[in-house]
């Protein structure tokens, strides 16, 4: 499935066992050549506390707490394959139970709206060793260059800079260089922002363990917060990424709500062992 062409393999953990080596499938499947092809591997778990639980793992292995698009496409699974019927879904992630709305045609979901939840700005809980709670515009000196960055978690670490033309240079020269510099103990998501307007913004994101997507929910909904902060957004906007758009919301209650597609493309089994 994919959510604005953020791709992972999705396994459901309601009628099969979870894989018994997590990383080492999640690193197979998701090998674009000698495996499926996916941004990670993501389990549709039974949970004691919502309808569903999402755990979720990059392409190197690495689990993360939370993704974005991830949730909307386990929303669409749990309600089109009849695992629950209503349209108003609670998800468990690594960030809390978080609440989902589908948009329903023909007994199908084609859209997701989420309730992100609030945005975690305390540079100790990002976690970041970057001064200022919260970390908005500070010096982050990385790959021969004196970058002003703004970090913010949505339950996973994001380091977001804004710049004037998107290319694949920060993308592809800076992007790993963010996510491996040792201000972030935990790695960290790097976006990079062109802002359009203050209702628009164009991202490309190099992802913690797994390289450069086609967009990333997440990122996405901190990108906006750090908008926000920046003074350089109005608090709804739109997002454009490489592979679609997102609808992004924080509001006057703090909590981050975001709104896209969920696709689903094939299922197929897959030999374990
Ligand atoms: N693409 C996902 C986020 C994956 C984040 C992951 N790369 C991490 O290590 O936190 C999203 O839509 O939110």
């Amino acid at each position: 499935m994919h959510g604005a062409g953020n791709d992972y393999v999705y396994v459901n953990c309601f009628d099969e066992q979870p894989p018994a080596d997590i990383t080492a499938t999640a690193i197979a499947m998701s090998d674009r050549h000698k495996g499926i092809g996916a941004d990670g591997l993501i389990l549709i778990c039974p949970s004691e506390q919502a309808d569903a639980r999402m755990r979720m793992f990059n392409a190197d292995g690495s689990e993360s707490e939370m993704c974005g698009n991830g949730i909307r496409c386990v929303a669409k699974y749990v309600y089109d394959h009849g695992i629950c019927s209503q349209e108003n879904l609670k998800i468990e992630t690594g960030n809390g139970v978080l609440d989902l709305q589908l948009e329903v045609s023909g007994s199908i979901a084609h859209r997701v709206r989420v309730n992100m939840g609030r945005p975690i700005l305390k540079s100790s809980d990002i976690p970041t060793s970057l001064a200022g709670d919260p970390p908005v515009n500070v010096p982050l000196h990385v790959a021969g260059r004196d970058l002003m960055v703004t970090c913010v978690s949505m339950g996973n670490p994001h380091c977001i800079t804004f710049i004037d033309e998107l290319s694949d240079e920060w993308v592809y020269g800076v992007g790993p260089e963010i996510e491996n510099h040792p201000a972030f103990p935990n790695r960290v998501n790097a976006e990079f922002i062109q802002v359009v307007s203050p209702t628009e913004i164009n991202m490309r994101v190099w992802e913690r363990g797994s390289g450069e997507t086609q967009a990333c929910g997440t990122g996405a909904c901190a990108s906006l917060v750090a908008g926000v902060l920046a003074g350089l957004t109005e608090r709804r906007v739109l997002c454009h990424l490489l592979g679609g758009d997102l609808e992004l919301e924080w509001s006057e209650t703090d909590e981050v709500f975001m709104t896209g597609e969920a696709v689903e493309v094939f299922h197929g089994k897959w030999p374990v062992g």
